[in-house]
């Protein structure tokens, strides 16, 4: 049993019907907390508290940053989700989260399967050519040696690094952010992902770009996958994602259809 849903760019998406949904992705009552530690003495390793031993000095201070706070959703196989609001509002910390990187510290994060978290920040090895990364990147997803053979050269083309040149065969240090972002968004998006995590990744591409990345979000996504996106981006949002949870100060704002919870958000930031 199937739903037809139109999304804002006329695009037709279809979608199990709610009795056949499959969660993905269950966020109970979950909250993050940050603690820095600073002041004298540096840390809490052994090493740092013998050094405040002998020097008498007083154990750290403990500074508690409440990043995400209390937030519940459940996820569905088949949903891209858009998360917005303003800086600092906790959604790449719960991104984070979901990708298992950072701990809850009351609440729960359930997941189906291991959901990949592909971030501007993600690893790539500078001093490698970006073909070399590829490959690298692929293996370590868990393809073939046959799969990473014959995708190579897709995923380079996706990217776009060699618009201006064969820079595939150059190190990732003679690449712009933007070309290291797309290069990166191209080999995560080569895979189906049980539950694929994007932080700000599409912002940083070109038009062009963009518009390839949306049109991989919405495959990925009709593949069963579930794909979240973490973006400032409101067009883009508005064009790959049907659902959006709009955080503010680390609460859940609203949660609902991305055209009205991105219309309530701007007359958020309008007003404030
Ligand atoms: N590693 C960290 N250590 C301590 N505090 C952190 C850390 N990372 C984020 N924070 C704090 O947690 C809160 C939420 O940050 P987060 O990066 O999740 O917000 P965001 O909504 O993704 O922000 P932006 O839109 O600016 O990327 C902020 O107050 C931030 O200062």
């Amino acid at each position: 049993m199937v739903d037809q849903i139109e999304t804002s760019n006329d695009v037709t998406v279809t979608l199990p019907r709610i009795q056949d949904r499959v969660p993905t992705v269950v966020v109970d009552e979950a909250h993050v907390i940050y603690r820095i530690h600073k002041g004298a003495g540096g840390g809490t390793s052994p090493v740092a508290a013998l050094k405040r031993i002998v020097s008498r000095t007083s154990a750290p201070q403990v500074r508690e940053v409440h990043a995400v706070k209390g937030v519940t959703f459940t996820a569905y196989q088949g949903e891209a989700i858009g998360l917005i609001g303003s800086n600092g509002s906790g959604k790449s910390t719960l991104l984070r989260a979901i990708a298992g990187l950072l701990p809850v510290d009351r609440g729960a994060i359930y997941t189906q399967g291991q959901p990949s978290l592909l971030g501007v920040n993600a690893a790539l090895m500078n001093d490698l050519p970006g073909e070399r990364n590829v490959v690298l990147g692929c293996l370590a997803m868990g393809m073939s040696p046959a799969d990473v053979e014959r995708l190579t050269p897709e995923i380079i083309e996706f990217s776009g690094i060699n618009q201006r040149g064969d820079f595939a065969s150059l190190p990732m240090r003679t690449y712009s952010s933007g070309m290291a972002a797309r290069l990166k968004f191209s080999i995560a998006a080569a895979k189906k992902h049980d539950v694929l995590l994007i932080d700000e990744a599409l912002a940083t591409g070109d038009k062009g770009f963009r518009k390839r990345s949306e049109q991989r979000v919405r495959e990925l996504r009709e593949g069963a996958g579930t794909v979240f996106l973490v973006s400032h981006q409101l067009s883009s949002v508005r064009d790959t994602c049907e659902r959006t949870i709009w955080l503010e100060s680390g609460v859940l704002q609203m949660d609902g259809p991305t055209d009205e919870v991105i219309k309530a958000y701007e007359a958020y930031v309008n007003g404030k």
